[in-house]
C-alpha cells in the first residue's frame, strides 16, 4: 500500500466505492502488508493510515512499513499460511477448518475447459483466489490459469509437456471435503 495515497483511496470524497471495496477486500484478507512511501508521510498521518489498517486487516496479518519498497527477503518469504495437501474425498484431509487457508490439488486428470471454469466459479465464496496449471482435453500445452473476483483467465505455458498439473485455491476457513466432493464430482465422474 501507498501510505502517501491510502487516506484518499479510502476516502469517499475522492475515490470511488469500487476502490474503496477493492481495497477493504485486499487488505482483510491479506496475510502480509506492506506500507510503502512512508517517507512522504508526516508521523501523524502515518498513524491515521495505520489505524484505519488495523482496523480492516485480519489480527493475524503481519503489517511491515517500508520506503522505496524496501524489505528483506527473509520477511517476504515467511511462510504465512497453511496449505492442505487435498486428497481424494475418500482420504482423511484433517485439519481444522478454520486454520484452512490454502488448499492444493495435485492428482489432476485431463479436463474439460467450460467444466473448469464452472467449477471454479461455483465455488464456495470463502475461495478469494485461485491459481495453477491445468491440461485439457486434446490439447498438448500446459496452461496457467488465475481466478480472482469470479474471473478466470489462461494463458498458455510454451514448451512445457512435463510439468505436471496443480491447482491452488485460497481463501478463509476452507472446507475441504465439500471442496474436494466437488472436484471429484466435476472431473471424475
Ligand atoms: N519517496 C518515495 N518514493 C517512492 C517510494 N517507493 C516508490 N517511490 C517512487 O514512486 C514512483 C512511482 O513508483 P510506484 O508508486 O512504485 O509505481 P507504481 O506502483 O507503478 O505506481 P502506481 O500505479 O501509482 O501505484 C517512482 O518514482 C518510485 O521511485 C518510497 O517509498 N518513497
Amino acid at each position: 500500500m501507498d501510505a502517501s495515497h491510502f487516506l484518499d483511496y479510502h476516502s469517499i470524497f475522492s475515490s470511488s466505492k469500487e476502490i474503496r471495496q477493492l481495497l477493504k477486500e485486499q487488505i482483510s484478507h491479506a496475510s502480509l502488508l506492506i506500507v510503502n512511501k512512508t517517507d512522504l508521510v508526516s508521523s501523524k498521518k502515518l498513524q491515521k493510515v495505520m489505524t484505519k489498517i488495523n482496523e480492516i486487516a485480519s489480527n493475524q496479518a503481519k503489517i511491515i512499513l517500508s520506503e522505496y519498497g524496501e524489505v528483506s527477503f527473509d520477511e517476504l518469504l515467511e511462510a504465512r499460511i497453511k496449505t492442505m495437501n487435498l486428497l481424494s474425498s475418500n482420504s482423511s484431509n484433517h485439519l481444522p477448518h478454520h486454520t484452512i487457508k490454502a488448499i492444493k490439488i495435485e492428482d489432476i486428470p485431463f479436463i474439460d475447459r467450460k467444466t473448469f471454469v464452472s467449477w471454479l466459479k461455483e465455488l464456495p465464496k470463502d475461495v478469494i483466489r485461485g491459481k495453477g496449471f491445468v491440461r485439457f482435453h486434446d490439447d498438448p500445452f500446459l496452461y496457467s490459469f488465475q481466478f480472482a473476483s469470479k474471473k478466470v483467465y489462461f494463458e498458455k505455458v510454451d514448451g512445457s509437456t512435463t510439468e505436471t498439473p496443480i491447482i491452488i485455491l485460497i481463501g478463509n476457513h476452507l472446507d475441504p471435503s465439500t471442496i474436494r466432493s466437488s472436484f471429484d464430482y466435476a472431473f471424475y465422474v
